[in-house]
C-alpha cells in the first residue's frame, strides 16, 4: 500500500504536487494519468524519498521510503531506464545493486531470466537499446521482490512486443497481491492495463476511481436517433425530460435518455425510427475533458 496525504511539493514559484490524498492499493495496477508537466513524475520521486515533500507525507507500507530498513525489498521502482552505468555489463550492474542490498546472487540471474535478457547479460548496460534498457530497469526494480512496485512510463520507446510484455509483466505483478503504480500520459495505454486511475493535472488530483467507473459517471453519453420526424420526437423526448439537439435534417443527439426509453416515447405517439444508436464516451474523451483545463493553462510553464 502507497499513502499519499496532502502531499505538496514547490519547486520557486511552481506548485509541482498540490495537496495530493490519494492510497494506491495492491492487487490491481493503479494507473498514474496525467498531461505532460501534471507532476506524476514530482510525486513518484517523493514516494521513493529521491525529493522531500516541501509538505504533507508519502508512505509505503506505513513509513516514509527514508525510513525503509531494506528499500529495494519493500519497493521497486523504474523511474530512469538509462540510469545504470554505461559500461558496467547487465549482469554486473544488477550484482552491485544486489551487494548493497543483501540480495542473494542467485536472485540476480532469476530476474535476468524473467525480463529476457539472458542472451545479453555481459553486454554493457550504454550499449542496450531503449527497449533493453527499459527491461534491465525492470529487473533491477524486481530483485528485491518487492511487494510494491512504482514504474515511470515503462512503456516509453518500446516496440510493441515489448509494450504487451510491461503489459502482462505488470498485470502479473498485481494479481500476485503486490501494490503496482504505473505512470503514463496515454489513457489508451491505462485503458488496456490498469483496473483503478489516478488522474492528475497540474499537481492536483482530477480523479482516484475504477475504470468502468471512470466512463460510467460521464453523463455525456449520448443516443444519436435518426427518424423522417425529427421535429415531432424532438418535441416528445423534450417533454419526456431528455435533451435533444437537431443535428441533421432528420437526425437528434439525445443526452439523458437511454435507448430503450427513446424507442417507447417514438411508438407510444406512432413515430417510425431508421436509426437508434448509443455513443458511450470513450475513456480518452472523458480523459480528454477532464484534464482539458490543466493542459489548456498548464502552457509554457508544464514544460521543463
Ligand atoms: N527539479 C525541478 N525544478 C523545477 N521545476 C520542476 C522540477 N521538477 C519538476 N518541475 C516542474 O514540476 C512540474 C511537474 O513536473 P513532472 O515532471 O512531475 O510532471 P509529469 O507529470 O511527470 O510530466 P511528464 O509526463 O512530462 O514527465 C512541471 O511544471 C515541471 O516543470
Amino acid at each position: 500500500m502507497i499513502q499519499l496525504r496532502q502531499l505538496t511539493k514547490r519547486y520557486g514559484r511552481t506548485e509541482a504536487v498540490s495537496d495530493l490524498s490519494f492510497d494506491v492499493r495492491p492487487g490491481v495496477v493503479t494507473g498514474f494519468l496525467g498531461p505532460n508537466g501534471a507532476g506524476k513524475t514530482t510525486t513518484m520521486r517523493m514516494i521513493l524519498g529521491l525529493d522531500a515533500p516541501t509538505s504533507g507525507t508519502a508512505t509505503v507500507r506505513g513509513r516514509r521510503y527514508a525510513d525503509l530498513p531494506w528499500p529495494m525489498r519493500e519497493v521497486g521502482a523504474l523511474l530512469d531506464a538509462r540510469a545504470a552505468h554505461p559500461r558496467r555489463s547487465v549482469r554486473g550492474h544488477l550484482l552491485c545493486l544486489a551487494r548493497s542490498n543483501r540480495i542473494a546472487r542467485a536472485r540476480v540471474e532469476e530476474v535476468i531470466g524473467l525480463v529476457g535478457l539472458s542472451r545479453i547479460a555481459d553486454r554493457p548496460a550504454g550499449a542496450l537499446s531503449l527497449g533493453m534498457s527499459q527491461r534491465l530497469g525492470i529487473a533491477a526494480a524486481l530483485l528485491g521482490d518487492p511487494p510494491v512496485l512504482v514504474f515511470d512510463e515503462p512503456v516509453n520507446g518500446l516496440d510493441p512486443e515489448g509494450v504487451r510484455w510491461i503489459r502482462a509483466l505488470m498485470r502479473g505483478l498485481a494479481a500476485e497481491g503486490r501494490t503496482v503504480l504505473v505512470s503514463s500520459h496515454l489513457m489508451s495505454e491505462m485503458a488496456l492495463t490498469a483496473e483503478h486511475l489516478v488522474v492528475i493535472g497540474r499537481g492536483r488530483l482530477l480523479a482516484d476511481t475504477g475504470l468502468d467507473a471512470f466512463v460510467r459517471s460521464d453523463p455525456r453519453d449520448t443516443v444519436l436517433v435518426r427518424t423522417a420526424d425529427a421535429e415531432e420526437l424532438a418535441h416528445r423526448l423534450r417533454d419526456a425530460g431528455a435533451a435533444v439537439r437537431r443535428d441533421t435534417e432528420d437526425t437528434l443527439v439525445v443526452t439523458g435518455m437511454a435507448g430503450p426509453e427513446i424507442g417507447k416515447v417514438a411508438m407510444v405517439h406512432g413515430v417510425v425510427l431508421h436509426e437508434l444508436t448509443p455513443h458511450r464516451t470513450s475513456l480518452e474523451e472523458a480523459y480528454l475533458e477532464l484534464t482539458r483545463t490543466s493542459v489548456e493553462f498548464g502552457g509554457p510553464e508544464g514544460e521543463r
